[in-house]
């Protein structure tokens, strides 16, 4: 995970300070970005520990289109709770429009089926995009989506499916490693579903940014050692996107450095 370091090094040298929505205050870069070839490990965090329990149980809801944080909750995960209202409720937030785009005639398009019908019929199409920026609903998200819009690429000779991400705005202490396995895993995830392997993972960031509060956190990290990348491994068994469950994922060699707390910026 050196790529993350750099990231980690470009932002403190050449990061900006900006005061953001938050009122924590950044320091930011516009623009970047990072690649990763998933055959040479899964790109899990290694300078300090990652909880994948809470990455798996987010992309298994975003899949399922849920939008309420009572399964993440059910399964003792809380990172979206401080966004909720009373019940619990996101708004039209990445599962309602992943899976439930609404069209103006009252019908939805299920974007993630749809994307592996173009990849499996079509493979050599530039048009297989999943796009969670919905300007006409934005003002029914609680956030809108920072992971905003992602397109795959099947590369017929090497039977491959790459996937590349514009994250639009990303908190690259506590945020960014989280993104970066769980896009990982999606590809993981659709790869088998379209009977095709894993390639590469594409990163591209528009407003990249360390919180003022993670800084001396993030020097810890950068005095750490990288070790070398934990393997995941899928029941291959699955053939349809939403049969997942979390049973189905396990994570071999991982041996992380201790987890480095910090504030989230809500
Ligand atoms: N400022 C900010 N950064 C984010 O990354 C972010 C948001 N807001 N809002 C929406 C979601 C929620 N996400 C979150 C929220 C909390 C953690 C967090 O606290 N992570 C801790 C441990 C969490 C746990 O295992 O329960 C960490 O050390 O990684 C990470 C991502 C990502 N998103
Ligand atoms: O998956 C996610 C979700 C959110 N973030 C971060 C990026 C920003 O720090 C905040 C969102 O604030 P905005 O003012 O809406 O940009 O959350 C992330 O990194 N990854």
């Amino acid at each position: 995970m050196k790529a993350y370091l750099d990231l980690l090094e470009h932002v403190l040298k050449n990061g900006v300070e900006r005061d953001d929505r938050t009122g924590v205050g950044t320091l930011s870069c516009f623009g970047a970005q990072t690649r990763f070839d998933l055959r040479e490990g899964f790109p899990l965090v290694t300078t300090k520990k990652l909880y994948l329990r809470a990455i798996i149980h987010e992309l298994l809801w975003f899949l399922k289109g849920d939008t309420n944080t009572r399964y993440l909750n059910e399964n003792r995960v809380t990172i979206w709770d401080e966004w909720a209202d009373e019940n619990g409720d996101l708004g039209r937030v990445y599962g309602a429009q992943w899976t439930q785009w609404r069209k103006p005639d009252g019908e939805s398009i299920n974007q993630i089926d749809q994307v592996i019908e173009s990849i499996r019929t079509n493979p050599a199409s530039r048009r297989h995009i999943v796009s969670a920026w919905n300007p006409g609903e934005l003002d029914q998200m609680a956030l809108p989506p920072c992971h905003a819009f992602f397109q795959f690429y099947v590369n017929e000779k090497e039977g491959t499916l790459s996937c590349q991400l514009y994250q639009r705005s990303a908190d690259l202490f506590l945020g960014v490693p989280f993104n970066i396995a769980s896009y990982a895993l999606l590809t993981m995830m659709m790869a088998q579903i379209c009977e095709l392997k894993p390639g590469e993972f594409v990163h591209t960031f528009g407003d990249l940014h360390i919180y003022k509060n993670h800084l001396e956190q993030v020097k810890l990290q950068l005095s750490r050692e990288p070790r070398p990348l934990p393997t995941m491994h899928l029941n291959p068994e699955r053939k349809k996107i939403t049969d997942f469950i979390y049973e189905d994922f396990e994570l071999r060699d991982y041996d992380p450095h201790p987890g480095i707390k910090a504030p989230i910026a809500v």
